[in-house]
């Protein structure tokens, strides 16, 4: 799996080389790559912003710099394969499904804003020749989609087979299908007794199958209170 992130940050992808993505990457199960944006701008001081058509506070990035990436980057032969994922506030909410999709995906490009975001001819001109998503990493306003793009990569990525050490772990996380969609329960470790507080008793048992009944009982309980939302039964 190819990542190129376009960006007036490039810095910011500098963590994808450490622990579980960093070690992807030296396996080769995934390559990244960070761009300054600022490369395809051509004037003195590589202006990639301008003032908003109609009018409007601050500033909406210049579409040339974009469209100059994709060529080099892309070529400019459609390939529907090629995922362009557009972190902003307006997008689809990010969910578990769209990592679980793409992370089946040979070749994602992130498209990180700034500013208000990004002339939207660059998102039609993307749409007619890539898979391009708009995605939103949650009802809150970033300055930008840098931060959006690294937590999409991280659930991304750590699905890709061979990157996780237990793979097994993945199916008995929250909003996996084996946890039926459900919040995961509270997880715990030694000692018993910590600070006059107890491990659970059922834990300690050795009995699986009340272990696992005890464990249904808290994600329910935990779904039921922090996201019946998710609850499809009731
Ligand atoms: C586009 O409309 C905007 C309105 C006010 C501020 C900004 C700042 N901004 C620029 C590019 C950008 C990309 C993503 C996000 C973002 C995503 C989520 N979930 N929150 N915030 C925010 C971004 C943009």
């Amino acid at each position: 799996m190819r990542l190129d992130y376009l960006t007036i940050f490039p810095e910011f992808f500098d963590v994808l080389g450490i622990s579980l993505l960093g070690k992807a990457v030296d396996n080769g199960i995934v390559d990244i790559h960070a761009h300054d944006l600022r490369t395809w701008t051509h004037d003195r001081h590589r202006t990639v912003d301008d003032t908003p058509c109609g009018g409007g506070a601050g500033m909406v990035m210049k579409p040339d710099p974009w469209g100059e990436a994709f060529d080099d980057l892309l070529g400019a032969d459609p390939d529907p394969s090629v995922h362009v994922v557009i972190p902003t506030p307006s997008g689809t909410p990010f969910r578990q499904d769209d990592a679980a999709q793409l992370s089946h995906a040979d070749r994602i490009v992130f498209c990180c804003g700034r500013y208000e975001g990004i002339d939207h001819r660059v998102i039609d001109y993307a749409s007619e020749h890539w898979s391009v998503h708009e995605l939103s990493l949650g009802d809150y306003v970033l300055n930008g989609g840098e931060v959006a793009a690294l937590a999409m990569t991280e659930a991304i990525v750590r699905l890709v087979p061979g990157v996780l050490g237990n793979p097994e772990s993945l199916s008995e996380e929250s909003y996996s299908q084996d946890q039926e969609g459900l919040l995961e329960y509270p997880v715990y470790t030694r000692p018993a007794s910590w600070r006059g507080w107890d491990v659970p008793e059922v834990l300690m048992s050795g009995h699986h199958g009340h272990i696992a009944q005890w464990r249904r009982e808290q994600s329910r309980e935990l779904t039921r209170r922090r996201r019946p939302d998710l609850l499809t039964d009731e």
